[in-house]
């Protein structure tokens, strides 16, 4: 089958959204294995259906977001796709998004809950939990830890984060993917668990990177659906070929994932410690409430460093961006050097003053939206709009990149141009117009709880990256994407060089 074998091929590990994959695929599984909508279909305009398979034919499997922009351009902003009798609502228009999954979000907040995500122990992640009380429970949490006044908290750890990230690309330029997974991970790790990673190779770093990678190779949609249509193996022994399918061997490395950081905390971290996180609040909460153990498992299962890889691949991005246009960044460099000097990173207090740096990481996030796709939403009710049928069960995916390159809204969408986000004067234009980005973080009451976290490290990262270094191009290249429900540049030559030829460590250091 080449869906499958194509499937198989797309092993990605830049996806902090795990899982965005794994509801893609074992929802496709489900399909095969039940009908879940209330009987009616959705009535919606979209492809003529294959029987039973739906609409495989034409589906892009290595680009879907490019397949659906296609399928838009025919059927409209809002259509239907069919998988084996199961609707997928395909939206490519921000306005319709914002009305059903934002207005109507009391209907469009569930998750299709994938059969095998249990088995393998992807079940307890938030992202894919349905719209139940559990569900509110993390958002809860999360929300206490996340919201916006309270990551400002986190400003100095997450500076000193980006002074480690510049030493490390200092001394060896040439690993900097493995520089930015570590700074994307210990901001996370420090915010969760107050846990301080080593600059460099740090082991829990490393672990839960590895762990990462496993969760993610066999979460892919071909793992999955192999093992949907074949659940023996499930069983398969991890010391046989495809034993790396091994259901308790994923559980395994699932509950490690979430275990390790926690129990360094619970052993290194005293009751009184000052360093807040959301786990050492559980650790505490824990100690004071009987029913302790809800509190420490809620605290486990949200604590995914799952999430860091969505930062990681937007600052890809941002690198790839900045090798391509040059231009670009000899215009953001002498806006710092204007308003910061050369002997200074920049700082959050500075921000005002540089909009062209806040132009760059709105048109990173907007040139290459590393979640495409968003995360899939299900409706828990039937719903009607403009007067066509939307059954409860439909799966309802935003088609982000879709909405980001829509040359209306975006000239020369393909460009990379942070000025389209400035004023003629060079202020930067509102973020509430047509002109936001905020959709890349997604929609309603599932809209990403880490989103002020990420904007905190991304704006800090890229200003200091700009203000040390220069990116140059090693050689020719056409980009690539590395494309699953992320997306991520490809590996493509690149040399990243000081600004200062006499910058080393110790001047860094006085900066
Ligand atoms: C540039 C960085 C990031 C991007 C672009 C991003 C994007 C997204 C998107 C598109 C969703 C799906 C929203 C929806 O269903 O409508 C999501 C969900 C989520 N994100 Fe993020 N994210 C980022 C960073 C983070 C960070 C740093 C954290 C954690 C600290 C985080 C935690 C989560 C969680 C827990 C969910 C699931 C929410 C739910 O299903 O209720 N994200 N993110």
């Amino acid at each position: 089958m080449p869906l499958i074998s194509n499937l198989l091929r797309e092993h990605t590990v830049a996806t902090a959204a795990v899982a965005v994959l794994v509801t893609f695929a074992l929802l496709l599984l489900r399909l095969v294995r039940a009908s879940s909508t209330s009987g009616r279909q959705c009535t919606l305009p979209g492809p003529k259906p294959w029987p039973l398979l739906g609409n495989v034919r034409g589906l892009d499997v290595r680009e879907p977001w490019k397949g659906y922009k296609r399928w838009s351009e025919t059927y409209g902003p809002i259509f239907r796709t069919r998988f084996v009798g199961y609707d997928i609502v395909v939206i490519s228009d921000e306005r319709i998004a914002r009305e059903l999954l934002d207005r109507r979000s009391g209907k469009y907040s569930s998750r299709t809950l994938f059969p095998t995500g249990e088995a393998y122990g992807f079940g307890r992640y938030t992202p894919l939990l349905e719209y139940t009380d559990t569900w509110r429970h993390h958002r809860r949490v999360m929300h206490q830890h996340l919201r916006v006044d309270t990551v400002r908290n986190y400003r100095p750890m997450q500076l000193h984060k980006v002074r480690q990230l510049l030493e490390n690309v200092l001394a060896s330029p040439d690993n900097y993917r493995e520089h930015l997974q570590t700074f994307a991970a210990s901001v996370i790790m420090a915010t969760l668990y107050g846990y301080q990673a080593h600059a460099v190779k740090d082991p829990l770093v490393a672990r839960v990177n590895h762990l990462l990678e496993v969760a993610i190779r066999v979460g892919s949609p071909g793992v999955a659906i192999l093992v949907g249509f074949f659940p023996f193996f499930k069983y398969i022994p991890i010391w046989f070929p495809g034993g790396s399918l091994n259901a308790a061997a994923c559980r395994q490395s699932n509950d490690e994932l979430v275990s390790e950081p926690f129990k360094y905390l619970e052993e290194t971290i005293e009751p009184d410690s000052s360093v807040p996180s959301m786990g050492y609040e559980g650790l505490c909460n824990a100690k004071k409430d009987q029913d302790s153990e809800t509190q420490v498992a809620l605290i486990q299962d949200i604590c995914g460093t799952a999430f860091s890889e969505t930062t990681v691949s937007s600052l890809i991005v941002f690198v790839l961006a900045m090798v391509l246009y040059p231009d670009v960044q000899e215009r953001a460099y002498s806006e710092i050097a204007r308003v910061c000097g050369t002997d200074r990173l920049p700082t959050f207090e500075d921000r005002p003053e540089l909009p062209y740096i806040d132009a760059i990481v709105r048109e990173t996030q907007r040139w290459g939206p590393v979640v495409p796709m968003g995360n899939p939403h299900t409706t828990s009710e039937d719903d009607v709009y403009e007067g066509e049928f939307i059954p409860k069960g439909t799966v309802v995916i935003v088609n982000v990149w879709a909405i980001c390159s829509d040359p209306a809204r975006f000239p020369s969408p393909s460009e990379f141009r942070p000025e389209r986000f400035l004023s003629a004067d060079g202020k930067s234009l509102a973020d509430d117009t047509d002109l936001s980005v905020d959709l890349v973080f997604g929609f309603g009451r599932r809209v990403c709880p880490g989103k002020h976290l990420a904007e905190g490290s991304l704006w800090p990262a890229i200003a200091a990256m700009l203000a040390v270094f220069r990116f140059e191009k090693a050689g020719e290249f056409t980009p690539e994407w590395l494309s699953g429900s992320t997306s991520c540049p490809r590996p493509f030559p690149c040399r990243i060089v000081p600004r200062d030829p006499k910058m080393d460590a110790s001047r860094l250091a006085q900066m």
